[in-house]
């Protein structure tokens, strides 16, 4: 509002100030609107306003704006706040009323010129005792004073303090380019956030569903596939669990990954009969993201839905709740918080560079890890949202704006337009999936995702019982002498990787020569696929570090080795006309691990493992299950006799 037209702000003001001109003893405070925030209450403004000793006041700021020629004009001080500011200053009416009057300014004129012109002729500075607010005791301005001041969170008051002058200003003014540090700022202040209750604004303006679902607001939902992304199964899964009815749902479907086609598929062909309508992009369709994003909105308006909820396909939705709480929250545009879980990577930033990138701001690693729980103003968001048809009035979505990829157009055209964001971490809503190593010519890529997506991998592939084994009041299952039996692995995982290894196909002929060791000479020869010819040696390490250290730490006490190392890991086929046995033998390792992939009279007949110093067999093995048993010296051992089917077992020789 500086620039041209502030004039128009004080002609207003003097002329409100007419009919105050004559009062010496009423004081006047005058602040810009839609920039600034008070925080504090007037009794507080007015005991400062008197410490200053002034007949008027106006803030201060460290740039001498909009004529930079004039800086040396002005009244030597050593305060960083040298120059004046307009959006706020405060008075005793008559004086205020004089001043302003001192002489015209034009409504197109600049309001913060004429102020300072008139700040330093002497004379007049001297007859109405004018100060600038140089120690922030009333104004902060926030451009360039970033670095000065700092969110002071108590029980019950949130408040800025001035580091550089000890003080607690209370007009807090997002001048210039700070516009979204005061967003931040107003997240805590006013009322908005304390420590004690967290957030206060959060129950304001909320929206109640109706009673009947058949009153419900409509829906569009917009899914998209844009990338190819783990755990796909997993994400559709969650769409359908969403707690909304269907009916009052229309679905824009975009896939522009052909491997994902079938989960697509399986989704809308269920979708179909369920949800109000469906319209479905295909990867044959050869549409962009950009004009996917389009069309959706015209749908969006088509079908005359009341909300627009965009979700992309890295995006899980745990909590089925999210939409009606989303909806209920009551904002223009909101988007549940998501993170990818162990990391600060989220579908929100705090703050922007001055490029308009990701900066972290002060609170984003407490809003990210949910410290601090509340619906927060913010410049960027991504990936999940809910938007408000009654945006649409005033000002529309772009997904191309300038050179910008769709999440960065998204998001400038709205803080272009000052319209405010929110994300919400009040509760869980869900988490993101990391997408950028996910290999699709692989076969079962999602099991390689245990280093990306530790997480979700979890979910899918390790055994439900797994976490048991580590509490202390456990004891580990012991069917031989220091031979340990435990659950890792779900069912999934034991049939991918069968899959995985025999998609492969590539098995030893189980002689001596052995090409893929170091010496080229295996002495005790197994059918077998290397995790390495199959990529999968780095997440089979990552498994045995996350999975099976723990538990060997517990077994085997006083030996420590982190990461186990193994250079020997690989599936074995066991067949009556193949190899269908392995003789004694000890392994060259520290211990060693046997992981069952398939199940004894199920899958084959025979097998096991017998330790012959015990005589001690295991021969009812239990999928998913390991065995960890020494490699040496004691644990003599051989792989028996294999009547009918195929068994198989993955090994680790681990510590060699
Ligand atoms: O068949 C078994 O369970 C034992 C396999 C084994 O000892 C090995 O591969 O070294
Ligand atoms: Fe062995």
């Amino acid at each position: 509002m500086h620039s041209t037209g502030g004039g128009y702000k004080v002609n207003l003001l003097k002329e409100e100030l007419q009919k105050y001109k004559d009062d010496e003893n009423k004081i006047i405070m005058f602040t810009d609107s839609y920039d600034v925030i008070i925080n504090g209450a007037m009794k507080n403004i007015i005991y400062r306003f008197k410490q200053l000793e002034a007949r008027i006041v106006f803030s201060a700021e460290s740039t001498c704006w909009p004529d930079e020629s004039l800086a040396e004009s002005y009244p030597a001080t050593e305060s960083k706040y040298k120059y004046l500011n307009s959006g706020g200053y405060i008075g005793y009416a008559a004086d205020l009323y004089n001043l302003l009057s001192t002489a015209p300014i034009a409504n197109k004129d600049d309001d913060q010129l004429f102020l300072t012109k008139l700040f330093l002729k002497t004379e007049i500075r001297e007859k109405y005792r004018i100060k600038l607010d140089y120690k922030s005791s009333i104004f902060q301005n926030l451009y360039n004073a970033l670095d000065d001041i700092e969110m002071r969170l108590d029980d019950v008051f949130s408040y800025t303090e001035n580091n550089k002058y000890g003080t607690i200003p209370i007009v807090i003014h997002g001048n210039g380019r700070s516009k979204f540090a005061l967003s931040t700022v107003g997240n805590y202040i006013a009322n908005s956030w304390n420590e004690a209750q967290g957030c206060l604004v959060c129950s304001e303006n909320r929206l109640q569903l109706p009673k009947d679902e058949d009153d419900y607001p409509e829906v569009l939902l917009a899914v998209f596939v844009s990338v190819p992304t783990p755990f796909i199964e997993e994400f559709f899964q969650k769409i359908e669990n969403l707690d909304y009815p269907k009916k009052k749902i229309h679905l824009f479907m975009y896939n522009m990954v052909p491997y994902h086609s079938e989960e697509v598929d399986k989704f809308t062909s269920i979708a179909f009969e369920k949800y109000s309508s469906l319209k479905k992009i295909l990867p044959s369709d050869k549409i962009g993201e950009a004009e996917a994003r389009k069309l959706a909105l015209k749908q969006w308006k088509v079908k005359k839905c009341d909300y627009y909820f965009n979700v992309d396909s890295y995006v899980h939705i745990d909590n089925s709740e999210t939409l009606k709480r989303l909806i209920e929250q009551n904002r223009q545009i909101l988007a549940p918080m998501v993170v990818r879980p162990y990391k600060a990577w989220s579908n929100f930033w705090g703050a922007l560079t001055k490029e308009g990138y990701y900066q972290r701001s002060f609170d984003y690693m407490s809003i990210g890890y949910g410290d601090r729980r509340g619906v927060w103003n913010v410049p960027y968001i991504s990936s999940a949202y809910l938007l408000n048809s009654t945006l649409l009035k005033k000002h529309k979505p772009n997904y191309e704006l300038d050179d910008l990829d769709v999440d960065m157009s998204f998001s400038k055209n709205f803080r272009d337009q000052g319209v405010f964001m929110y994300v919400d971490n009040t509760v869980e809503y869900g988490h993101l999936i990391d997408p950028y190593s996910f290999d699709v010519k692989r076969k079962h890529p999602d099991m390689y995702e245990l280093i990306n997506n530790r997480y979700d991998w979890e979910q899918r592939y390790l055994h439900p019982e797994y976490m048991k084994n580590l509490d202390p009041n456990t004891t580990i299952a012991q069917p031989c002498p220091d031979v340990y039996w435990f659950p890792v692995t779900s069912p999934r995982f034991w049939k991918e990787l069968i899959e995985i290894v025999e998609n492969f196909g590539e098995w030893s002929d189980g002689s001596n020569k052995d090409e893929r060791l170091p010496g080229g000479y295996e002495n005790v020869p197994t059918r077998d696929i290397h995790m390495n010819q199959v990529g999968y040696e780095r997440s089979w390490l990552e498994l045995l570090q996350q999975y099976v250290r723990p538990i060997q730490e517990k077994v085997f006490i006083g030996y420590f080795h982190d990461p186990p190392r193994s250079l020997m890991n690989f599936v074995v086929r066991y067949r009556p006309d193949e190899q269908p046995l392995l003789r004694p033998h000890h392994d060259s390792s520290t211990y060693t691990v046997n992981l069952a992939l398939n199940r004894p009279k199920i899958d084959y007949e025979g097998g096991g493992c017998k330790f012959i110093r015990y005589n001690c067999s295991v021969e009812n093995t239990k999928i998913g299950w390991m065995l960890m048993h020494p490699g040496r010296l004691t644990h003599y051992h051989e792989g028996l006799l294999v009547t009918k089917g195929t068994r198989y077992i993955m090994i680790s020789f681990v510590d060699p």
